[in-house]
């Protein structure tokens, strides 16, 4: 999955992995994290989801990477929010009120100009990225939120039946990936109801890295 590949999903409008809600394993579990008011939530390959509008609703900061300037312009619109807009390095910094999100490569984006953050929501970033680029990312994401607490929500199939993405992450993987900076609890995982588009059985993780 090159950088081409997402650009070319935002520009033809082929966003299927965008939710028309915010996720609701997000809403049960995000308690898990224990984050007081006001705390500021991480986002990574944030796209334009409903889960940055509702963790804005709940009182949180959200910074978000996403590397498409055409999620990010209609995310702010969605929220109808006029960003003040800042170049930071190699990336974008689209900035307003509890929000700053970075238009670039994450792998471009380092501690100090993404600035302090409480915690990590992960959904459909880990997932998008294929196995060849999951170590480089997990991290990268380890060493830019310094080690943060995590909310990492998994998708599980059998990976032969399709390439990805979304791509299948085995419990092995997370505590490959991640098991040496955090301490792992497997929230929750349960069958996605109608499977994958209804094609064949899934499963969703979630995962508390702490
Ligand atoms: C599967 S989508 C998920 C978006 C969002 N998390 C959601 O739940 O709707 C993956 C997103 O990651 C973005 N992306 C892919 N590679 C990226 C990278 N290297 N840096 C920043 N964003 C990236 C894509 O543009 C896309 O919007």
């Amino acid at each position: 999955m090159d950088r081409e590949f997402w650009h070319r999903k935002w520009a033809i409008n082929e966003i299927g992995f965008h939710a028309r809600a915010a996720n609701p394993l997000m809403v049960a579990h995000i308690g898990r994290l224990e984050l007081p008011p006001g705390s500021r939530v991480f986002v990574p390959l944030c796209g334009k989801s409903l889960d940055l509008h509702w963790l804005l609703s709940e009182g949180f900061r959200v910074a978000g990477a996403e590397l498409s300037q055409i999620a990010v312009d209609q995310l702010f619109a969605d929220l109808g929010l006029t960003p003040e807009v800042h170049q930071a390095g190699e990336l974008l910094h689209y900035r307003a009120r509890n929000i700053d999100i970075f238009v670039g490569d994450i792998f471009c984006l380092d501690g100090e100009t993404l600035g302090p953050v409480d915690a990590v929501y992960d959904r459909a970033a880990f997932v998008a990225l294929p196995q060849a680029m999951r170590a480089r990312y997990a991290t990268h994401l380890t060493q830019l939120a310094r080690r943060a607490p995590q909310l990492l929500i998994c998708y599980q199939y059998d990976q032969s039946l399709m390439d990805g993405p979304p791509f299948s992450i085995g419990d092995d993987e997370v505590r490959q990936r991640y098991g040496h900076a955090y301490a792992l609890t497997l929230l929750t995982k349960a069958d996605v109801a109608g499977g994958f588009k209804g094609r064949f059985p899934a499963m969703e993780a979630v995962w508390l890295l702490q």
